[in-house]
Formats: C-alpha cells, sequence, structure tokens
C-alpha cells in the first residue's frame, strides 16, 4: 500500500543567502504508512519542529518534496489550505491559542472554517470533545476558566474536530505532571485504535515514544540518524547514549545488566519484555 506521507529528500534553510543561514533539515527521507503511530525524537535543536511545519505546508522546502497520498503537497500552492485540514498540526502548548469566549466556540473555530454548519459542526464538536475527555457541561465555560491540562485538551479537540487524516502532535505532554501526561496519552492512544488515524507524535521522552508508537524516527543535527521498530532502534542503544539521546529506563536497566555480565539481550523496552527475560534465566540457571 502507498505510504499516506512521504518525505523526500528534504531540506530547510532559515535565512537563505544571508550571513544567518542555517539548514535546520538536511536530506531527511522516509514515509509514513496510513494508521500508523510514527514517534519523533532528536536533541533541541536537531529539526523536529522544522521537519513537521512541512508535512502541513506551513513551511515550504528549500529542496526536496512532500507527497499525501502520493501528491506532492505543493503542487497546487492554493490549495495547501485543503492539506492543512488533511494534515492536522497541533503545536507545543497549544493552550496559548486559545481565544474564544467558549470551550464550544474554540473547538468550533476549525471545523467552521473548513466550511462544517449546523448539526455537521455541531457533532464534530461534540465528538471531538469527547474523544479529550471534555466533558458537555464544560462546553460553555471560558476556556480560561479550565487548568492547563484540559485547556490543552480544549485545544487538541480543536484539531480533532477538522477531522484531519493525519494528526501531528509537537510535544503534547509538555509541561504536564506525570498524571496529566499518562492521562492526555491515554486519550491519543484510544483515538489511535478506535479511528485507526495516522499519528506523529514528536517527544523528548524515549519513554514516552517506547510506550506509545509503532515507529521511531531519530533526528540529529537536522539528519535522520536512525529509524525503525522501537526493539530496531532500541537494540542500538550505545549509538543512542553516544550520539547525546537516551533510551527507555528498561533499556537503560537491561543494557546494565548485560555490562555486568547478566546474559541478557539488551533491546528491551517494556518490564514485561525484561520479566520474560529474568524469569527464562532463572530457570534456565535453575536447571543447571
Ligand atoms: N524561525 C527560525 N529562524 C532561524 N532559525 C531557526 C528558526 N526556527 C528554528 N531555527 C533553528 O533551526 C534549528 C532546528 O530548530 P527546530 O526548532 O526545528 O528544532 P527542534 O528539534 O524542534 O528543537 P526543540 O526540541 O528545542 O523544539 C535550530 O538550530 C534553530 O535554532
Amino acid at each position: 500500500m502507498e505510504p499516506i506521507l512521504q518525505v523526500k529528500d528534504l531540506t530547510h534553510t532559515y535565512g537563505a543567502g544571508t550571513p544567518f543561514q542555517r539548514s535546520a533539515v538536511e536530506h531527511m527521507s522516509f514515509d509514513v504508512n496510513e494508521g500508523e503511530f510514527l514517534g519523533i525524537i532528536g536533541h533541541t535543536g536537531s529539526g523536529k519542529s522544522t521537519l513537521i511545519q512541512h508535512l502541513n505546508g506551513l513551511l515550504q522546502p528549500t529542496a526536496g518534496e512532500i507527497l499525501l497520498r502520493g501528491k506532492n503537497i505543493w503542487a497546487e500552492p492554493k490549495k495547501i489550505r485543503e492539506v492543512r485540514f488533511k494534515v492536522g498540526l497541533v503545536f507545543q502548548y497549544p493552550e496559548y491559542q486559545l481565544f474564544e469566549e467558549t470551550v464550544y466556540k474554540d473547538i468550533a473555530f476549525g471545523p467552521a472554517n473548513q466550511g462544517k454548519t449546523g448539526d455537521e459542526l455541531d457533532h464534530a464538536v461534540r465528538e471531538a470533545a469527547k474523544l479529550v475527555g471534555i466533558r458537555d457541561d464544560q462546553l460553555e465555560k471560558s476556556p480560561f476558566e479550565l487548568s492547563g491540562g484540559q485547556k490543552r485538551r480544549v485545544a487538541l479537540a480543536g484539531v480533532l474536530a477538522m477531522e484531519p487524516e493525519v494528526l501531528v502532535l509537537d510535544e503534547p505532554t509538555a509541561g504536564l505532571d506525570p498524571a496529566g501526561r499518562e492521562n492526555l496519552m491515554a486519550n491519543i492512544r484510544d483515538y489511535h485504535r478506535n479511528k485507526g488515524k495516522t499519528i506523529i507524535l514528536v517527544s523528548h521522552s524515549m519513554d514516552e515514544i517506547a510506550r506509545n508508537v509503532d515507529r521511531i524516527l531519530v533526528l540529529k543535527n537536522a539528519h535522520v540518524l536512525m529509524q525503525g521498530t522501537p526493539a530496531e532502534v532500541f537494540a542500538r542503544g550505545e549509538e543512542l547514549l553516544s550520539a547525546g539521546l537516551d533510551v527507555p529506563q528498561i533499556t537503560r536497566i537491561a543494557m546494565e545488566l548485560k555490562r555486568r555480565g547478566v546474559d541478557i539481550d539488551p533491546a528491551v523496552y517494556t518490564v514485561e519484555a525484561l520479566e520474560r527475560q529474568l524469569l527464562a534465566l532463572r530457570k534456565g540457571g535453575a536447571g543447571c
């Protein structure tokens, strides 16, 4: 099946032709499959935000292409608005962009712009609110009466209400406490499971990435350093650490056990997988 999104030899240079010229993305290529949950990780300044702003045409490539269902999104620049509806981008700290007087109106802003009216608009708003755990009685409140985590849910609902084919989330859990982070990720996982939509998640947290995604893209200094399933990427734990990146806590423990001579495969990233290996070792030992 054709990938839903293809990034082909993408380069983006800020301030091209000026003394401040800087390439934030250089020759990046990768595909995103329909229904996939892709995680993007990389240290600060590695190019994550620049990359994802190309996926819905907020930034235009200096070189290379973005294909959505096989079509270059800039083939007809006048239609870039449609691309922005199909690829929904939720920025970092999106709650700062809430401005309407009620939660309902804020969620309705995007889908109304898309041309939805009447029952269709009402359904889109209520459905999106439900997906992110905003109750009906909160819809008529001012967004400013809500907690930080709830405000963020409202901003996310505003994008979901546009029913994007691809949802791109830039650090959706930044600044939330551990319970808030896990609650929001649970909503995002449910959305992925129930709607089967493609999600691209940018995160600084290897643990968050490891727990949620099907495939990982690791960026370093404007390039793709590696890509693969979590098992494939974490099998290269030493390389990640020497590139100044993190590994999930479980992988770190497994790597340390391996270093101490325990006969273990360090490419594990879930408690269950580590437990299985340790139990197998114990059984093996008991049989000796
Ligand atoms: N508007 C801009 N003008 C000039 N340079 C920029 C601009 N935006 C980003 N950069 C530079 O491009 C590089 C990549 O930045 P980008 O924000 O894409 O990285 P990032 O991986 O998202 O970082 P973070 O994790 O801190 O959000 C950085 O060196 C940054 O300083």
